[in-house]
């Protein structure tokens, strides 16, 4: 017997949450280019320029120190408004009247973000590392051309020659295969994972320095340039450190001698341990 249902029926929806709909499509349409102006922003140095005014810059102050030719200043107030939209800075405009509107006497400022892209210097008390080279490691062509390959992937069965992961689809081999081969990528993306990796291990040695309680030698496996093992090394000196990683990266380092640095593969062995470390982002 087939029961009966009562006829389905839209929910009713006004013309107002329409057309907040409307804007919410819009925002999530355009957000790719909010990496991309953030991309931008690191590449121009605009968080280290607004740092070194003191915190808060003007347009003149910053057309006066970043690298942007004559012909296209005039473009910059475009991407500072679509930057303080994305929340990356915040502006103060001087209030004048009932219109005020963002111009040279109007201020950028850093957000708590935008201080976390700012390079630090020989003068800085706080020892900050900046984050601008973990966005540059994820924002390659690269990445960014796998991450269009989705649907294809979705779509494709399992076993056909398109099933690889969108990464392969894009770029015709794996992450690493490409880093051997491409030497600038290889750099920016192992200051990426080092800056990033700097930012966790201080939280992470002086939080939970209980997990490395008893431990006498650690392999940092897949461990980038080492900059978690040195982390531990500093920290634990008992500890002898290492880092297992891929040739393109181990010899790209220049040793300091605190950590042993070993080229390997880790899907074939693993130097004998009391522990592993393994840090992989999701
Ligand atoms: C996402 S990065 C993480 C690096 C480091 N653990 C960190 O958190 O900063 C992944 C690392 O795994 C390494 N890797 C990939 N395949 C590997 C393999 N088969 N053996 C050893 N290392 C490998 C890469 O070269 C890269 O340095």
């Amino acid at each position: 017997m087939v029961e009966n249902h009562p006829a389905f029926t839209m929910p009713t929806t006004s013309d107002k949450e329409l057309l907040q709909a409307h804007a919410e499509l819009w925002n999530l349409t355009f957000s790719y280019l909010k990496s991309m102006a953030l991309e931008c922003a690191i590449n121009l140095g605009v968080p280290t320029a607004i740092h070194r005014c003191g915190g808060t810059a003007s347009l003149p102050d910053l057309l006066a120190t970043l690298p942007i030719p004559e012909s296209k200043k005039s473009y910059l107030p475009r991407l500072m408004r679509f930057l303080v939209a994305s929340g990356i800075f915040t502006v103060d405009v001087p209030a004048t009247g009932e219109c005020a509107k963002v111009g040279a006497t109007s201020t950028y400022c850093l957000t708590p973000l935008s201080y976390l892209l700012v390079d630090g210097d020989d003068t800085d008390a706080h020892q900050r590392t900046s984050l601008s080279p973990f966005v540059l490691s994820q924002t390659n062509k690269y990445h960014v051309t796998a991450a269009m390959h989705f649907s294809e992937w979705f779509t494709s069965e399992e076993g056909s020659a398109s099933a690889e992961m969108p990464y392969m689809m894009a770029n015709g081999t794996n992450p690493w295969a490409i880093m051997a081969r491409d030497a600038k990528l290889n750099q920016v993306f192992n200051a990426g994972m080092a800056a990033d990796t700097q930012f966790a291990m201080n939280f992470i040695v002086s939080n939970c320095g209980e997990v490395f309680e008893g431990v006498t030698s650690i392999v940092d496996v897949a461990g980038g340039t080492g900059t978690a093992a040195r982390a531990i090394a500093k920290a634990f000196p008992h500890i002898k450190c290492s880092v297992l990683d891929l040739p393109n990266v181990i010899n790209s380092i220049s040793s300091d001698g605190t950590v042993e640095y070993i080229v390997g593969d880790m899907m074939s062995s693993i130097p004998r341990t009391d522990a592993v470390f393994l840090k992989v982002r999701h």
